[in-house]
């Protein structure tokens, strides 16, 4: 099948338990929980987002036709270094165009794949690290995996309900907004409350990277 990838481009991963390493980033285009418009932000199912993620004009974006292009592609962004290879895949959501031709073509390249997903379609099999982030209001189908991420503050959610879900890390992420500081506050005070959850921050934020 052909993708639609927004942007790639080699980083460190800034959240989560694998936070801090080096990794290229697929970023693929378009999200089931809202357009990427402006104007649509408001009634969307997810309003918070703090990503671009419409078209395929970005940097190392574009239409790849199969998934030997987009794995090559992948690999080329890392360099030649064969050793730790890892790539995060995100979007947008990823689920939306993650398949096993893809997956099989990373591994083949020798890359760990990462996930950052919202959990409301089921993830394909062979992802080695799977991170979900559930949104407030919507069916979360995918209960399991390696990190839940909860961005918070969010109303409509107990964090209560997420504990008995399988992860193996139950992580809380002030949500980027108009008011960092009060979700810092809040993140905090969640961690505090209910020692299950663990702080993360958005550490390329901190340090200026993509
Ligand atoms: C842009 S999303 C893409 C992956 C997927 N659609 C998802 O929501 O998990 C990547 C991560 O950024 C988080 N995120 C999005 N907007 C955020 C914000 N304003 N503040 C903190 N985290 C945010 C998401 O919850 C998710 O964990
Ligand atoms: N450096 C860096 N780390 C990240 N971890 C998750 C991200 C995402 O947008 O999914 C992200 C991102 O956009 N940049
Ligand atoms: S689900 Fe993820 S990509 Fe989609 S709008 Fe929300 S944070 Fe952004
Ligand atoms: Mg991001």
């Amino acid at each position: 099948m052909a993708y639609a990838v927004k942007e790639a481009f080699l980083t460190l991963q800034g959240e989560g338990v694998q936070a801090g390493s080096r990794a290229v980033f697929l970023r693929f285009a378009g999200c089931n929980l809202w357009s990427g418009r402006e104007q649509d932000r408001a009634t969307a199912q997810c309003n918070f987002c703090d990503t671009d993620f419409v078209g395929t004009d970005g940097p190392g974006g574009g239409r790849f036709a199969d998934a030997e292009a987009l794995a090559g592609h992948i690999e080329s962004l890392w360099g030649g270094r064969k050793e730790e290879r890892l790539v995060v895949i995100t979007g947008g959501e990823p689920m939306l165009q993650l398949d096993h031709a893809l997956i099989e073509a990373l591994h083949a390249r020798g890359f760990r794949i990462a996930v950052e997903s919202n959990g409301t379609i089921a993830a394909v099999p062979g992802i080695d690290w799977l991170c979900i982030s559930p949104k407030a209001g919507t069916e979360i189908v995918q209960r399991s995996g390696n990190e839940l991420k909860l961005v918070w503050p969010q109303d409509g959610i107990d964090p209560a309900d997420l504990e008995g879900w399988d992860f193996g890390h139950f992580l809380v992420q002030p949500m980027d907004c108009a008011e960092t500081q009060a979700s810092y506050e809040a993140s905090i005070a969640l961690a505090m409350a209910r020692p299950k959850w663990r702080l993360t921050l958005q550490a390329h934020k901190v340090v200026g990277l993509k």
